[in-house]
């Protein structure tokens, strides 16, 4: 089923603007939004998610209008926020057995049989009898989409679930995603580039509440073969590098000296090296492309 969203905007109380008339579509498999603070990503994630409503603009996914029969979706839907909020004091069995009966399943049996399902897809089984409020961050994101497959989502929606988790919790939490991920449509905010590269079939780039670029990670870092170039400077050079060049991106040496990326259509100069494009490239173009012309 396909996700169609038309020139949707949002405006806040404040007079924020944080989707500025976005349309984008998005089909089946996993779809990466990237973006930094402040770009807008959970905003249209929470007005996908039929929780706050937009000024104007249309979301349709598969036959349903989202914004004119919110429970059609509801009902289809699994969401994640950036904060789930507080755990009682409930083994992760108990409490999943709890929200399996709060979206309808009221046979016992069935309950049983979708719980134990959602705790083994989640790798939680073994540990289903302790508190999730005694969980890792980790576990706590794993236990997160145990709740929002209960029942059996085909939009799945997910705010940022990799912040805060060291890379092992990363590693495995983007393991149950990928597994979860292959027949709906998941849509998984971040601004961690390697989330995408790891995870996405297609994604997105979002700044100031518009999709700077829609495109799939091998297609756009195959877009910019032969435009990379590094450079080893010394740090007191950086700024007058970055007048010269497009610099996208710096990193320190251990010998603090700086390793500069830079994009251009020829090689700069003599002391640059031809590099592989990154998909770090392609989100910090993106992001360039749209910042105002200095003056
Ligand atoms: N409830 C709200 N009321 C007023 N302004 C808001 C509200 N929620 C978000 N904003 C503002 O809207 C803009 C987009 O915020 P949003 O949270 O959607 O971005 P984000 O990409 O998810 O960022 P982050 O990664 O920091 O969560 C920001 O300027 C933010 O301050």
């Amino acid at each position: 089923m396909k996700l169609v969203i038309k020139n949707l905007t949002k405006t806040y109380k404040n007079g924020v603007k944080a989707i500025d008339n976005l349309s984008i579509e998005i089909g089946t498999g996993m779809f990466g939004l990237l973006g930094p603070n402040g770009a807008g990503k959970s905003s249209l994630m929470r007005t996908i998610a039929t929780l706050q409503s937009p000024d104007s603009g249309s979301i349709t996914f598969g036959d349903i209008n989202v914004l004119e029969d919110n429970m059609s979706l509801r009902k289809i839907l699994g969401y994640l926020p950036q904060s789930f909020g507080v755990y009682p004091k409930m083994s992760a069995e108990d409490l999943l057995d709890y929200f399996a009966t709060l979206k309808g399943v009221s046979n016992k049996e069935e309950r049983k049989t979708i719980v134990r399902e959602v705790l083994e897809i989640t790798n939680l089984y073994d540990v289903r009898r302790k508190h999730v409020a005694g969980y890792s961050g980790g576990m706590k994101q794993r236990f997160g989409i145990a709740q929002l497959l209960l029942n059996n989502p085909k939009l799945i929606i997910v705010d940022e679930p990799t912040a805060g988790l060291d890379p092992a919790e990363r590693h495995k939490f983007l393991n149950v995603l990928r597994e979860v991920g292959s027949n709906c449509t998941i849509i998984f905010s971040t601004h961690i580039v390697e989330d995408v590269k790891e995870l996405c079939n297609e994604m997105a780039v979002l700044n100031g509440g518009k999709i700077l670029k829609h495109t799939t990670p091998q297609k756009a870092t195959k877009e910019l073969d032969g435009t990379i170039w590094t450079k080893v400077i010394d740090k007191e050079n950086l700024e007058e590098n970055m007048k010269l060049y497009n610099v996208l991106s710096r990193n320190f040496n251990p010998d603090n000296t700086l390793n500069i990326r830079v994009h251009a259509l020829e090689k700069p100069s003599e002391e640059f090296i031809a590099s592989e494009p990154q998909l770090d490239d392609v989100y910090f173009i993106a992001l360039k492309q749209d910042e105002p012309a200095l003056v």
